[in-house]
């Protein structure tokens, strides 16, 4: 089976700052991976780099075998192009745009595309809002939606191109407590139609139930990974358990 995503020796700085020092992994089709680890261990960074919000300085990432960058080369912007739009990414702070309505944040990328005909643009806004349970919410813009509102809104978008991998990065940090679950249930919803996504999360909960497998960050490296029984019941690893205490 090839793998989906294939990360070899990922390296980047920020001048003398070494944020992610040669990483090294893999994801398989259909496999949910959650990345856990301590602020400023470089999680972000990493899953920025996957989707070309960040270069890296050194490295390679293949996704479905295509290199985005080769040996710290990058492809050029046609080929970046076409190798990110089969990636969605949510972000913490929704990113949605305050001047479009609900149906508008949704079908932007897809209209300035021209892939496909309005009215499949359409239809398809409307399918993914009621997925994500606010069908009655596509003509109301961001500003009137409560945090785990906007969030559902933000997977729809990011769901609107078709992708087949889906990064999140802490998307349930800036909720309120009560408004997490329903995030959590429409990305548990999207693990169980076998979606490929990386889930960079402090629910440490969440993670456990949800993802095929677990990487603990640390220090701009993999520190562990493993399942998430390995990684969350083993006594073996120390590092891991001092940073899930503290949590
Ligand atoms: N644009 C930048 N310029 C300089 N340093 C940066 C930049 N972006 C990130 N960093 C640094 O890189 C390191 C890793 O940051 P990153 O956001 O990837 O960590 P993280 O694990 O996602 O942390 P958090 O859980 O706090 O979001 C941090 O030390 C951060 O200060």
């Amino acid at each position: 089976m090839s793998s989906m995503i294939d990360v070899k020796q990922l390296q980047k700085s920020f001048g003398s700052l070494d944020v992610l020092k040669q990483i090294t992994f893999e994801v398989n089709p259909g496999e949910v991976v959650a990345v856990i680890g301590p602020s400023g261990s470089g999680k972000s960074t990493m899953l920025r780099s996957l989707v070309h919000l960040e270069e890296v300085t050194g490295g390679s990432i293949f996704i479905h075998g295509k290199p985005l960058v080769e040996n710290g080369k990058y492809a050029g912007h046609t080929a970046i192009r076409e190798i990110t739009a089969s990636m969605g990414m949510v972000f913490q702070h929704f990113n949605l745009f305050p001047h479009l309505t609900v149906r508008g944040n949704l079908e932007l990328a897809p209209r300035t595309l021209k892939r496909e005909n309005p009215q499949a643009i359409t239809a398809r806004s409307s399918e993914l809002l009621s997925k994500v349970g606010l069908a009655d919410k596509a003509d109301v813009y961001p500003s009137m939606l409560s945090g785990g509102q906007k969030q559902r809104v933000a997977i729809a978008r990011a769901l609107m191109l078709n992708p087949d991998i889906l990064l999140f990065d802490e998307p349930t940090s800036a909720l309120d407590p009560e408004l997490t679950g329903e995030v959590l249930r429409v990305i548990r919803q999207l693990a169980e139609e076998n979606m490929t996504m990386i889930i960079v999360t402090h629910e440490m909960n969440f993670a456990r139930d949800v993802a095929d497998r677990v990487f603990f960050m640390d220090n701009g490296e993999i520190a562990e990974s493993g399942t998430p029984e390995q990684i969350f019941g083993s006594p073996k690893l120390e590092r891991t358990r001092l940073f899930l205490n503290q949590d």
